[in-house]
């Protein structure tokens, strides 16, 4: 029911509005077309690609940005509002929230070096959040194989090629120390480092986040190119570099049917592009609201407001 020319006729150029903003942005800030790529992800696993992660705290809603996964992390939110304003203004009512998310990762993915695909719109906004399941869909960086796998099928995608095409989103951004340093000291409370981790990357990242120190530092994704949308990551898993626990898991299960495409997408940027676009359309199609399900918000940060005209028994009309 999506379909990549959904704003021809009614936003035409709703590509170069957010593009715009996105290489804008980039200037004084590097990492957010990572942190763009990233919000539409933690948006699309809790309860579909419907903008909900965007919502602030309501009477009737606890927002998502306070769930674990997001909460001092998921960051954009006021880029995501920069893009909103623009758009409300070149085409008023018609532009929804959660196409902005998904139009901007590709964007990100785009200006960062990686590949260009039709992205299919038309989502409509939630209007509410799912503070709960935010705490539960989303996966997290201590995760073995077996419950990444669980993760991604929870949510109806595949369970090996989706999680190893679309871990690749790490190619670039930045994770903080507190989720790497039991890694380098004490590895599922063996008083040892993870055996996977590479000698050499190990004295690095101990470097970079000592033990009891700054759990909020930031350490880059992809120790060889940082900010660069390609293939690396899936080399850096090969040499032991994976960052977070659940990348090295990709590689370093003894015998997981992930390896071999951990593999391929090492040795053929053409093929890892082709995968990760795939499996980034298959997640933009995680239960999107069309027609006239939910709303197009006019501020990304709240639902709408009701307006319900009334008649009192005066005659007196009104609007609440
Ligand atoms: C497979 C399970 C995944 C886990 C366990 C995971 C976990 C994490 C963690 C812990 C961070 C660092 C957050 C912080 O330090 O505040 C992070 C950052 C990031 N994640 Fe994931 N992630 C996963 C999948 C994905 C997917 C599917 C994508 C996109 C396709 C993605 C894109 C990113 C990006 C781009 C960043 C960096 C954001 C920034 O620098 O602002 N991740 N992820
Ligand atoms: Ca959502
Ligand atoms: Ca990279």
């Amino acid at each position: 029911q999506l379909r990549p020319d959904f704003y021809f006729g009614t936003c035409p150029f709703v590509f170069d509005i957010i593009g715009n903003i996105i290489v804008d942005e980039l200037q004084t800030d590097p990492r957010i077309a990572a942190s763009l790529l990233r919000l539409h992800f933690h948006d699309c696993f809790v309860r579909g690609c419907d903008a909900s992660i965007l919502l602030d705290n309501s009477t009737s809603f606890r927002t998502e940005k306070d769930a674990a996964p997001n909460a001092n992390s998921a960051r954009g939110f006021n880029v995501i509002d920069r893009m909103k304003v623009a758009l409300e203004r070149a085409c008023p009512g018609r532009v929804s929230c959660a196409d902005i998310l998904t139009i901007a990762s590709q964007i990100s993915v785009l200006l960062s070096g990686g590949p260009w695909w039709p992205v299919p719109l038309g989502r409509r906004d939630s209007v509410e959040a799912f503070f709960a399941l935010a705490n539960t869909a989303l996966p997290s960086p201590f995760f073995n194989l077996t419950q990444l796998k669980t993760a991604f099928a929870d949510v109806g995608l595949n369970r090996t090629s989706d999680l190893v095409a679309l871990s690749g989103g790490h190619t670039f951004g930045r994770a903080q120390c507190q989720f790497v340093t039991p890694r380098l000291y004490n590895f599922n409370g063996t008083n040892s480092p993870d055996p996977s981790l590479n000698p050499t990357y190990l004295v690095e990242l101990r470097r970079l986040c000592p033990q009891n120190g700054n759990g909020t530092v930031l350490v880059n994704f992809d120790v060889v190119t940082p900010d660069a949308f390609d293939s690396q990551y899936y080399t850096n898993l090969r040499n032991g570099k994976g960052l977070i626990q659940s990348d090295q898991e990709l590689f370093s299960t003894p015998g997981a049917d992930t390896i071999p495409l951990v593999n391929q997408y090492s040795s053929d940027m053409s093929v890892f592009f082709r995968a990760f676009i795939d499996a980034m359309i298959r997640m933009g199609n995680l239960r999107p609201l069309t027609g006239t399900q939910g709303e197009i918000r006019q501020n990304c940060r709240v639902v709408n407001p009701r307006i319900r005209v009334v008649e009192n028994d005066d005659g007196v009309v009104s609007s609440i």
